[in-house]
């Protein structure tokens, strides 16, 4: 059976993403993203499943820098989640929820429910820990503490607490993007792929030096081909302030024509060029529908 790290203990929604991408690998939690995607290169699982990007906060820069910097590894598929934030207390805590001194969870969580942080809990105290079900874990083992964690309903009761306030992040239609890393380019191949399945291919695009219109230039080698930009990011090479590259998904597969000629003609610009990945995109709700159909299909 394949193996799929995630960012532990059970109960993240990195584990959930997991178990919609990939339900028949075996799950194996690391405490860490950093953790998750070493052990990928170390052998001890076959794929990692880390956040990329969240609709509230953005980049989770860890995950892209790590990736970048670190651990280059094959962009296999992507799936994007829904993500509910509650409160969660022990059942001492459920009735004076709006009095607890503390608030559990990951940076990524906190940043998502600020506004509701600093209208309900102004005087709490944050404490940021490694992921979302760790919060919800601690609060399982300290129940007397005058504390909450910001998790999901899954954790809620993988740890028996209980949901003192549900949604509470600040926007309402929150999604956050993962992507299931693997050693080698072996593609991703299951029974999710249709006709329909879309693709994305990641590019790494360093710039050849700081002059007027370079990222123009860069720009309108993708606008004249006529292929759609999903994203562009722009993160520190850590050389020195000023210093940028460019992250850019491009909305199709890697094919034998558009792709190749936009790295040319980059490239003739003096700029860095790296395919991170081509990978099939997913996202939640359509994975229920086909885990539904599957099971239809079985028992007819
Ligand atoms: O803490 C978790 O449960 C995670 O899986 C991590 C993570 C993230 O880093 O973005 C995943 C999804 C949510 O956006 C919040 C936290």
């Amino acid at each position: 059976m394949e193996k799929v790290g995630f960012l532990g203990p059970k109960g993240s929604f990195t584990e959930a993403a997991a178990k919609a991408l990939v339900p028949s690998n075996e799950r194996v939690p690391f405490r860490s993203i950093p953790d998750t995607m070493d052990a990928v290169s170390e052998g001890k699982v076959d794929h990692a499943m880390v956040p990329m990007e969240n609709a509230i906060e953005g980049s989770v820069n860890i995950t892209l820098d790590y990736f970048i910097h670190h651990q280059r590894m094959n962009m296999a598929a992507e799936i994007v989640a829904p993500i509910e934030q509650h409160l969660l207390v022990s059942n001492q805590n459920l009735t004076s929820w709006d009095e607890v001194k503390k608030v559990y969870s990951h940076p990524q969580a906190i940043a998502q429910c600020h506004q509701f942080l600093r209208k309900y809990l102004p005087e709490a105290e944050i404490s940021y820990v490694n992921s979302t079900a760790a919060a919800a874990k601690y609060i399982q083992e300290n129940p007397d503490e005058s504390a909450a964690a910001i998790a999901n309903n899954i954790a809620a009761d993988a740890y028996g607490l209980k949901i003192a306030q549900r949604k509470i992040n600040d926007y309402e239609n929150n999604r956050t993007r993962f992507l299931l890393l693997t050693k080698g380019d072996k593609p991703f191949s299951n029974k999710l792929i249709s006709e329909e399945t879309t693709y994305k291919t990641s590019m790494m695009i360093s710039l050849p030096s700081d002059f007027s219109g370079a990222l123009h230039q860069v720009l309108s080698a993708f606008s004249w081909r006529k292929m759609n930009l999903t994203k562009i990011e722009s993160r520190p090479t850590k050389t020195g302030l000023g210093n940028y590259f460019f992250i850019i998904d491009v909305a199709m597969k890697r094919d034998n024509v558009l792709i190749p000629s936009v790295c040319e003609e980059l490239e003739a610009l003096g700029c860095g060029v790296q395919v991170l990945g081509s990978y099939p995109c997913f996202s939640w709700e359509e994975l229920q529908n086909i885990g539904e159909k599957v099971v239809e299909t079985k028992s007819t």
